[in-house]
């Protein structure tokens, strides 16, 4: 990993394109290998009951879990184990590009198989919104679309290839966003055709401690 890792910006979104090295990448699957073993991936499910196309597992201490009941974090996943701790060469990631930010509480692991997709949605269930989301890109390429705090209006696609990580921060902090598709066979990272993604972020508001005074 690059110590002052460098990137360009779509909409304020940084882009550090190609932060992990093949070998980076490798670590970071077999951790996320070892935390699917404690924690298996979930099929998620919306509010109305449809099954999302893309599988789900979590660590840190809390995970995101969809399901009938809504969309909210939980400490634990559904078969009662903790959530895995977030690996460190995850974590290292967040330091890097983050340095000024709180530590990450949840990293939610997002599965797509080809023909996987994820709609354009805002992450707002956190209750810091000055904290970034940071997300890594595993395996094959995908086709991400960065829209607008508002819905709708127009939007902006970029390719995300393993290794790439993303900043949802600052005045990007709450862009619509969403997965149109992978592009199955572009990488050789993963056993078989498709992609992992990590989304790291901070859970919780600020504590009454560390508020600054006005
Ligand atoms: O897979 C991605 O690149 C984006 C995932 C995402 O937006 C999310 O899980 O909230
Ligand atoms: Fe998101």
């Amino acid at each position: 990993m690059n110590t002052e890792p460098d990137f360009r910006e779509v909409r304020g979104v940084r882009l550090f394109d190609g932060m992990l090295d093949p070998a980076a990448q490798a670590a970071m699957v077999a951790d996320i290998r070892a935390l699917a073993r404690t924690a298996p991936f979930l099929v998620p499910v919306t509010r109305r009951g449809q099954e999302m196309s893309v599988r789900m597992t979590s660590a840190g201490t809390f995970g995101w879990i969809p399901d009938r009941r809504g969309y909210r974090y939980e400490r634990r996943h559904p078969s009662g184990v903790e959530w895995p701790p977030i690996p460190p060469s995850v974590l290292a990631v967040w330091r890097a590009v983050a340095p000024d930010a709180r530590s990450p509480e949840s990293c939610l692991v997002n599965w797509y198989a080809p023909g996987a997709r994820m709609g354009m949605h805002q992450d707002r269930d956190e209750g810091d919104f000055d904290q970034p989301v940071v997300s890594i890109s595993l395996g094959d390429d995908a086709l991400f679309r960065i829209g607008n705090e508002a819905r709708g209006g127009r939007t902006e696609s970029v390719w995300l290839r393993s290794g790439d990580v993303m900043v949802l921060g600052g005045e990007a902090r709450l862009l619509h966003h969403g997965v149109d598709r992978i592009a199955p066979g572009t990488s050789t990272l993963l056993e078989a055709p498709g992609r992992i993604n990590l989304t790291l972020r901070v859970v919780t508001g600020q504590s009454p401690m560390e508020q600054q005074p006005e």
